[in-house]
C-alpha cells in the first residue's frame, strides 16, 4: 500500500498529517526473511461442517433452527436463501459465536486429499469468523477510515508487536478489498455504497486474520441498499475474495450471485435446511 495512504489521522500515537511508518524496518526485514523458505505444497483441506444444530432462544419453546446440518469446503462460496422469518440470520448468529446452539456442533474439519479426516474436528471459534452485517456502514461510529479500521486496537505502549501486526493486517486487508488507494482522512460516511461495503469487509479481515485467513466470511445479505453499479462492483469483489477465503452469505439476490455459488440451501420456514441448488 501507498505510504501516503496512510498519511493522515493517527495510528499508534503518530500526529494528524504526519507520515506513518506501519510497520518498523526491523520487523520489515524480519518478516521478509521469514518469507524466503520455499512454501510446502499440502493437499490436504479443511471444511466447515455443520452437524444437526438445533437453537431455541433461552426462556422460549420453540426450535428456531430443526437439525440443520451442512458442510462447506475452504475456498467455496455457499449461499443460504429462504423466506423472511425463516431461520437465516440465527443460524449465522450462531456461527459467529453470538450465541451457542442448544444442540448441535459446528466445527472445522482438516482432510487428506484423499478425502479422509485427519485429525479430529476444531470447534469453530468467533475469533476465526468475520460477519459482515446486513447494512454494515450504519455501525460506523469513527470519522475517519482509519479510526473505523482500527477502533478497538489496543492503544498501550506495550502492545507494539501487537499493533504492527494488526498494521501488516490492515495493509493486507485494504489489497484484498481493493482500498489501497483511498485517503484514511476520508469520513467513511462519505465512501461510494460499494467502498462502504469494502471497508466493512476489510474490518473484518483485518479482526481475524491470524497465521492465516478466517475460517469463514459470513455475509448477511451484502447487495441490500445498493444501486445497480454498487451491486455489480460488490459482487466482482466477492469474486475476486473467493480465491482466497471461505465465504457464505445469507441473500435474496440469486442471480446477481449464481455464478459465484459452489453449493447453495434453501431455508424452509421453522428452520429446516435443505440443499437446492441455482
Ligand atoms: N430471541 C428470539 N426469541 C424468539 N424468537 C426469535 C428470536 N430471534 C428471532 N426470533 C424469530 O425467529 C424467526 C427467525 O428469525 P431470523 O431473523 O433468523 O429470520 P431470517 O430468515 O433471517 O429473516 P429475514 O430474511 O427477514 O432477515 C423469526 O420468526 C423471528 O421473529
Amino acid at each position: 500500500m501507498a505510504a501516503s495512504a496512510f498519511s493522515a489521522s493517527s495510528l499508534f500515537g503518530s500526529r494528524i498529517n504526519e507520515p506513518l511508518t506501519l510497520i518498523s524496518s526491523k520487523s520489515r526485514s524480519k518478516l521478509n526473511s521469514k518469507r524466503t523458505p520455499p512454501v510446502k505444497i499440502s493437499c490436504d483441506y479443511s471444511c466447515l461442517e455443520v452437524k444437526d444444530v438445533y437453537y431455541r432462544p433461552p426462556g422460549t419453546q420453540i426450535n428456531l433452527l430443526n437439525g440443520v446440518s451442512f458442510s462447506l469446503p475452504e475456498k467455496s462460496f455457499g449461499l443460504i436463501f429462504g423466506q423472511s422469518g425463516s431461520g437465516k440470520t440465527t443460524l449465522l448468529q450462531l456461527l459467529a459465536g453470538l450465541s451457542k446452539p442448544t444442540s448441535g456442533s459446528i466445527c472445522i474439519q482438516r482432510y487428506t486429499n484423499e478425502g479422509n479426516p485427519n485429525q479430529s474436528p476444531k470447534l469453530l471459534v468467533p475469533e476465526r469468523v468475520g460477519i459482515v452485517f446486513q447494512f454494515p456502514e450504519r455501525y460506523f461510529v469513527a470519522d475517519n477510515v482509519l479510526d473505523e479500521v482500527t477502533f478497538g486496537w489496543p492503544r498501550q505502549r506495550s502492545g507494539l508487536q501487537v499493533k504492527e501486526h494488526l498494521a501488516l493486517n490492515l495493509q493486507r486487508a485494504f489489497n484484498w478489498v481493493g482500498l489501497n488507494g483511498i485517503s484514511l482522512d476520508k469520513d467513511p460516511h462519505s465512501l461510494s455504497g460499494g467502498y462502504k461495503r469494502r471497508l466493512a469487509l476489510a474490518i473484518q479481515l483485518v479482526r481475524t486474520f491470524r497465521a492465516q485467513v478466517p475460517d469463514v466470511l459470513i455475509l448477511d445479505e451484502p447487495l441490500a441498499g445498493l444501486d445497480w453499479k454498487a451491486r455489480v462492483d460488490v459482487v466482482k469483489l466477492l469474486q475476486h475474495l473467493k480465491k482466497e477465503l471461505t465465504i457464505l452469505v445469507v441473500s435474496h439476490d440469486l442471480k446477481e450471485l449464481q455464478d459465484l455459488v459452489d453449493r447453495s440451501w434453501r431455508m424452509e420456514m421453522g428452520g429446516v435446511l435443505r440443499e437446492e441448488c441455482l
